[in-house]
């Protein structure tokens, strides 16, 4: 499962939890503006945007994740097993796979707005990017500084939603995970007065019991109710540093400790990475499952003008600070 959210503090901020059973071979790859982006079905970008994101690179093309363009254009893909549905090439409409779906956004376009009125022509064609990489069956949350939208390809057709919450998930569709925030519309951050009887003596016991409903299970429909809860509630730092230790908490909140979500005998799924994005500032940070510290990549500290992708490595080894 992932979840993937919004947050403005000292920036705006916009970063997921991958949560899968293995690794693709995922590191961080800056596409700079010259890189020539080769569409199966639509022309060429060769200057573009530039972007920085999580992907996997197989034969010199970026198959991001997640990424954020030089405006701070952001966008991420998560699972939507069954319900996404991709269609054949349709001769009026700009066919774009799947795969192609991130970088053509992000390389194209610089605010939600303008995303938007470019996929009332967009048709999420079924072309995989190889037979070996066949189509991931994805939903996507884009945002800009100021909103977010969720796009989701069903066998209806494209659905566009406004995402006034910040937040995608899984499975169901979004417009489920929108209403059933209303069935927790009594949680509450500060301790609730007894509003079950003035009769009985029901003393608040401990803190926190304005949380008490909040669900703490894994599925996709209780993360998005907990993300929900604690970035509404969350107190927005006035740095850099803080924002970004905040916003990790958020999603640390919503992650995956390896063991409690068994897919297949002894195969666990487990938050591989967290990633937090300054959109204002093209930083991606991320951590790894095995190593807790924060490492960040700038796109503005390369030339981005240049024509060739720019990969990082992630930085596994657990960094521990030993004080004596
Ligand atoms: C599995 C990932 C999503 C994680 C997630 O949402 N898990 C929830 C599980 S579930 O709710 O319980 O089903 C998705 C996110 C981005 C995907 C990748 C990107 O789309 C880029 C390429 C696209 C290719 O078609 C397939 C390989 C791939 C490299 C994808 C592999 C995989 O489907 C990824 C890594």
């Amino acid at each position: 499962m992932c979840t993937a959210l919004t947050f403005n503090s000292s920036s705006h901020y916009f970063g997921r939890n991958l949560d899968v059973e293995l690794s693709y071979n995922e590191e961080i790859v800056i596409t700079p503006r010259n890189y020539p982006f080769h569409f199966r079905k639509m022309p060429s970008a060769t200057t573009h945007f530039a972007m920085i994101g999580m992907a996997t690179v197989v034969d010199d093309y970026p198959l991001y994740f997640d990424a954020t363009n030089e405006k701070g254009l952001s966008m991420a893909g998560l699972n939507f097993p069954d319900n996404a549905h991709f269609f054949p090439l349709h001769d009026k409409k700009d066919n774009i796979s799947p795969f192609e779906f991130i970088p053509y956004i992000l390389a194209n376009f610089a605010t939600v707005d303008e995303a938007r009125h470019a996929l009332t022509t967009i048709n999420l064609v079924d072309i995989p990017f190889n037979a070996s990489l066949p189509l991931a069956p994805l939903h996507w949350i884009i945002a800009d500084q100021q909103q977010a939208i969720v796009v989701e390809s069903t066998k209806d057709g494209l659905h566009v939603f406004q995402n006034d919450i910040g937040i995608l998930t899984n499975n169901p569709t979004f417009d489920f995970h929108r209403l059933n925030l209303s069935n927790y519309r009594q949680l509450s951050a500060s301790n609730p007065t007894n509003s079950l009887s003035n009769k009985i003596d029901l003393p608040a016991y401990s803190r926190g019991m304005g949380a008490i409903g909040l669900p703490g299970d894994l599925s996709s429909a209780s993360r998005f109710i907990r993300a929900t809860f604690m970035k509404f509630n969350a107190v927005k730092p006035t740095t850099e540093n803080l924002s970004v230790s905040q916003f990790f908490h958020l999603l640390q909140s919503v992650a995956m400790p390896m063991g409690a979500c068994e897919i297949s005998p002894h195969v666990y799924e487990y938050t591989l990475y967290s990633s937090c994005c300054n959109m204002d500032e093209g930083i991606y940070y991320y951590k790894l499952y095995n190593n807790s510290q924060i490492v960040a990549v700038h796109l503005f500290h390369e030339l981005i003008d240049c024509s060739k992708i720019i990969r990082y490595p992630l930085q596994h080894q657990q960094q521990i600070n030993h004080i004596n």
